[in-house]
């Protein structure tokens, strides 16, 4: 029998989600224009608390003072850290910024970090608020598509490593999320884009009706249409609920990879540079995961070949000669993927499909296999 369709939320009120974790529930609110009043909802949350923002150049050019504003009017003192952006933040370098910064303003452990901007402003922010002082709360204030779809959500901080991507972080839940959906409105076409990719991800791993409403609506999320704020709300309740039942990936939240063993490979090679922004990454990984299913046996032709083309329809890069630039080697782009945190006893992990809409968690996948589908799609 047919999945029911998607039935998408209303896009014009504050849609509130929440994460139901045990003993740590939180929020996670979606509107337009909410950043405008979050001085009263931290005020709500944490009376007396000092704020530290932390944000990047860009954010703070189009958002910042808005929410310097709305913090003053709710009477709350607050301090502004501001980092370059880009990946290269999510470096040791941009966490000494963010933690000497928090230090420097005293912020204590009953005060909050709010992260104002992307998944790199998110996860550095969220990775110093961890260990400053052994943890302060935070509060995200997603800014990006992507950060307001996934990485604002579930608590996983962190910085990359030379060898690797997020590998030195923390779970570290935040006690609120506010998405204010009008924000997005500043955001270049290519980061919309890029968002979207984790958007899709979600039908693509678990919701084949949400994937043939993206198939219809996947341009309007993009512009900016009434889907929008529906395709937010419908991303957050799906990672609250894995999120909810498996917060520290011991089990199912790892379909939350899908397309990140290839796309992280692909990340790390290229430097963490502009070349390849993380959702480009994972759109190239995702169509991968579904080619390499298809190869393996273990999913129709023809479902890799329809993942594909939605992605590509709408700007996404999908094959790994998209990246510009030159890339490791297929063994060196074999080390980087044996570095992934899914690994285990050195044996590979990938998240692999059956259909659209149906990932599972694929253990000890070979690599000889994984090295000659590489080798072959790096010439496609
Ligand atoms: N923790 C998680 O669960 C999780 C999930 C997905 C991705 N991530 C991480 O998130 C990062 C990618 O996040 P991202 O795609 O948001 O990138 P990003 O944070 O680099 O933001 C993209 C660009 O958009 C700019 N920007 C942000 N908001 C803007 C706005 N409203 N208007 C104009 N410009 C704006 C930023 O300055 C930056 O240049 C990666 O490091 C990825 O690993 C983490
Ligand atoms: O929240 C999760 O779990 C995810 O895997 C979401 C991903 O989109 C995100 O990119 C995450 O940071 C990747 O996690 P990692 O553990 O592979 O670093
Ligand atoms: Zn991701």
């Amino acid at each position: 029998m047919p999945d029911a369709a998607f039935q998408p939320a209303s896009a014009s009120e504050a849609t509130c989600i929440r994460v139901d974790l045990s003993g740590r529930p939180y929020d996670i609110v979606i509107g337009p224009d909410l950043l405008d009043e979050i001085g009263r909802r931290i005020a709500a949350l944490r009376p007396g608390a000092r704020v530290a923002i932390v944000t990047d150049r860009t954010v703070a050019r189009h958002h910042l003072p808005r929410v310097e504003a709305a913090l003053a009017a709710a009477g709350i003192d607050f301090t502004a850290i501001v980092v370059e952006p880009g990946e290269k933040s999510k470096s040791y370098a941009g966490l000494a910024q963010v933690a000497e910064g928090l230090i420097a303003a005293r912020i204590e452990r009953r005060d909050l970090v709010l992260a104002l901007g992307g998944g790199v402003v998110g996860d550095l922010a969220g990775f110093a608020a961890a260990v400053v002082r052994r943890g302060v709360d935070i509060v995200q204030a997603p800014t990006t598509l992507l950060s307001q779809v996934d990485s604002s959500v579930g608590g996983k901080t962190g910085i990359n490593s030379p060898q690797g991507k997020n590998l030195i972080g923390a779970f570290h839940q935040p006690v609120l999320v506010v998405a204010d959906t009008a924000a997005l409105d500043t955001l270049p076409a290519r980061e919309l884009r890029a968002g979207y990719a984790e958007v899709a991800k979600y039908g693509l791993l678990g919701d084949a009706a949400l994937f043939d409403w993206l198939e219809a609506n996947g341009r309007d999320v993009i512009s900016g249409g009434p889907a929008r704020g529906a395709a937010v709300a419908a991303s957050c309740a799906a990672k609250a609920a894995i999120v909810a039942r498996d917060e520290k990936e011991t089990g199912d939240r790892a379909l939350l990879n899908l397309g990140h063993t290839f796309g992280h490979a692909l990340e790390a090679g290229a430097g963490f540079s502009d070349r390849l922004l993380h959702g480009e990454a994972v759109a190239i990984g995702m169509s991968l995961a579904f080619a390499f299913s298809a190869r393996m046996g273990l999913c129709a032709g023809q479902d890799a070949v329809r993942a594909t083309r939605h992605l590509a329809s709408l700007g996404l890069p999908t094959r790994i000669s998209d990246v510009p630039g030159d890339l490791p080697d297929t063994d060196g782009l074999m080390r980087l993927i044996s570095q992934d945190k899914k690994v285990s006893r050195g044996a590979l992990t990938f998240i692999l499909v059956r259909a659209i809409g149906a990932a599972f968690i694929a253990r000890d996948v070979d690599p000889d296999a994984v090295r000659r589908f590489l080798d072959e799609q790096r010439s496609v």
